[in-house]
């Protein structure tokens, strides 16, 4: 029997551990490190119980002594030695073969929250309550200002870390003292109802045993408690997949951006990432069976919309114009496809923990169909792309999963998520670099900027565009797929204005996210004549783009027009860059296209 730590984070996390007083024996540590990515299993004594934490930015002063910004346990050292988690902090408490033979754990926000954890059981796995628990979500982004706590060493001085109410306010009520000591007189409120909304199994207050308590028959059932659990390939386990429809929780407050930031990766990435390993795994890379594709691309799209429904201020109508609809599923021949994506997303739900929502085969044709949006010039609409460049998904290559939302016929909010796109530089070359971080997170939000964070959860950095005038220095980007541009008109620009680097070509929205962030300083998109662009394929790129200060127009200058429907009205075609090289990118542009439209007709 074992604990099995496992940071999934994208940055180091110090787990600290104190025994119970009353616990027979000790763990075989009370605190170290774990990279991101690293795992440490311990025998779980007979008996134990105690709690688990994750301390997160730590360091040592010059004077030797160890401390964290968040989970800190006082010592001054790595080893916490019998020293409690300074609250907030996100807790795994058990008790390791208690009555009736069976293992007790919870995750508790009773002490405040600092970083998502997850603890699923292993092994024997039996009981009726033996499944997973604990807190997929990154709470720090959306936790009420009242009960934030932000920290210098965190990038931009954001929030590393959720109070409680009851160590924000000290307060007998949110605290359950006093003559608020018992399940009767001490309630949930309105702030242990934001960690509940949130994180469902995890306890919220004292008294919420009801639904955060899990128990396994003690035998060799192990546990593995995983920070940052939600892009770990986590699989569902025991008796857990009778859950039934029970509505939508609503996010106390949550902003668009928060929501589309905090929701795209947990569920829809895992099924990105899991579905393009199976494929190419089982090496069905051709174009003869395109349903694992077709299955992620569904998928991707109801969970995106299943999510927004649930996070979106609810008081406006629902709108989404999406690239898929439901009509070749409800064909005949299509059971089985459908009955694989409503197998998928059911899963991804149950896995994830934050809803509890099943969903039917006809619940999936609906939620498909949430997409037709026509968009337009009024009102808010989101834009998805669940997985743009779904050539290059297949091939392993770059993807993306874009989501825009436009109100009043304009993008005001752009979410980019690059599973494949490594979190530095790409620089001059195609591909990736030097063992990087991979999962880029893009975002921006009208006149607030653009920033990227890792799909892991690190903090946000600001990004712009490169800031190159000569366009000898440029490098510009394409598409991979020679079809989804004219290769000669994108050659003959670059020619025109002196780029002396070949094109990097990869594919989908993720050109518009690397030349948001200096990768590189043009992207050039020229399709065949009489090719409708679709706004799903540029929303999200082009506001991260603008917002990184750079500009998107058209081959005549004009800004792109997310107003007209499905489709963007443009002419001729797509290029990016700063404002800098845009006048002399304009002018190369103008003359190669008059240069082709002459050699075409010689008159
Ligand atoms: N002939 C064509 N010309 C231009 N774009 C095309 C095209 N055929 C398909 N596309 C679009 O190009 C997108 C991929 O862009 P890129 O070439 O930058 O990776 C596709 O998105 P999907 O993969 O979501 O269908 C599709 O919408
Ligand atoms: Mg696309």
């Amino acid at each position: 029997k074992t604990f099995t730590v496992t940071n999934n984070c994208g940055y180091t996390v110090w787990p600290g551990i104190l025994s119970a007083g009353n616990s027979p024996a000790a763990l075989d540590s009370t605190g170290f490190a774990l990279a991101p990515g690293e795992s440490r299993t311990m025998p779980a004594p007979h008996g134990w119980s105690g709690r688990l934490w994750g301390r997160t930015f730590c360091s040592t002063d010059p004077a030797g002594r160890f401390a964290c910004a968040t989970g800190d346990c006082g010592s001054g050292r790595l080893d916490c030695a019998g020293n409690a988690a300074k609250p907030p902090a996100t807790l795994a408490e058990f008790t390791l073969d208690g009555s009736g033979g069976m293992d007790f754990y919870d995750v508790s926000l009773v002490d405040g929250y600092n970083l998502p954890m997850l603890v699923t059981p292993r092994g024997g796995v039996t009981g009726e309550n033996c499944a997973p628990t604990g807190c997929m979500v990154d709470l720090n982004g959306k936790c009420p200002a009242e009960l934030s706590v932000a920290s210098p060493a965190a990038a931009g001085g954001g929030g590393v870390a959720c109070k409680s109410a009851c160590e924000a306010f000290g307060s007998a009520q949110y605290c359950c003292s006093g003559e608020y000591g018992n399940p009767n007189t001490c309630r949930p409120s309105a702030y242990s109802q934001f960690f509940k909304n949130a994180c469902p199994r995890a306890y919220s207050y004292a008294y919420d045993d009801a639904t955060s308590t899990f128990t396994c028959a003690s035998g060799d059932t192990s546990y593995d408690i995983t920070f940052c659990p939600s892009t770990a390939s986590v699989k569902s386990v025991g008796s857990d997949h009778g859950m039934v429809y029970a509505g939508g929780a609503q996010l106390v407050s949550s902003s668009p951006r928060v929501a589309a930031k905090t929701w795209l990766p947990p569920g829809v990435i895992v099924v990105g990432v899991a579905v393009q390993k199976d494929i190419l795994q089982s090496g069905v890379q051709s174009k003869a069976d395109q349903s694992p594709v077709t299955v992620a691309d569904y998928g991707s799209q109801i969970l995106v919309s299943l999510v927004l429904k649930m996070e979106a201020p609810a008081s406006s109508s629902f709108s989404m114009v999406a690239e898929e609809d439901s009509e070749e599923l409800r064909k005949e021949g299509a059971e089985e496809i459908l009955e694989n994506i409503t197998e998928l997303v059911n899963e991804t739900i149950v896995d994830d923990g934050t809803y509890s929502i099943y969903f039917s085969k006809e619940g999936i044709l609906s939620a498909i169909d949430d997409g037709k949006s026509e968009g337009g010039p009024s009102g808010r609409h989101w834009v998805l792309d669940p997985i743009d460049g779904t050539k290059g998904f297949l091939r392993g290559d770059q993807y993306a999963i874009a989501l825009a939302l436009l109100d009043e016929g304009k993008v005001v909010l752009g979410v980019l998520a690059c599973p494949n796109l490594s979190l530095g530089s790409i620089g001059n070359l195609n591909g990736g670099s030097s063992g990087d971080q991979v999962g880029a997170l893009f975002s921006a939000t009208i006149g607030c900027g653009a920033e990227v964070e890792s799909l892991q959860g690190s903090p946000a950095q600001k990004i712009s565009v490169c800031s190159i005038d000569n366009p000898v220095e440029a490098s510009f980007f394409e598409s991979y797929e020679g079809a989804h541009s004219l290769r000669d008109l994108t050659g003959s620009i670059a020619e025109k204005l002196g780029v002396q680097a070949p094109p990097v070509r990869i594919d989908s929205q993720a050109k518009y996210g690397a030349l948001a962030r200096g990768d590189g300083a043009i992207y050039l998109r020229f399709p065949h004549k009489g090719y409708r662009e679709k706004i799903w394929d540029h929303a999200a790129g082009s506001i991260v783009v603008t917002e990184a200060g750079g500009l998107v127009t058209d081959a005549s200058g004009n800004d792109l027009d997310f107003s007209k429907g499905r489709f963007l009205d443009l002419d001729t075609g797509i290029i990016a860059t700063n404002k800098q090289l845009m006048p002399s990118l304009l002018k190369a542009v103008q003359d190669a296209i008059k240069e082709q439209n002459q050699a075409a007709s010689p008159l």
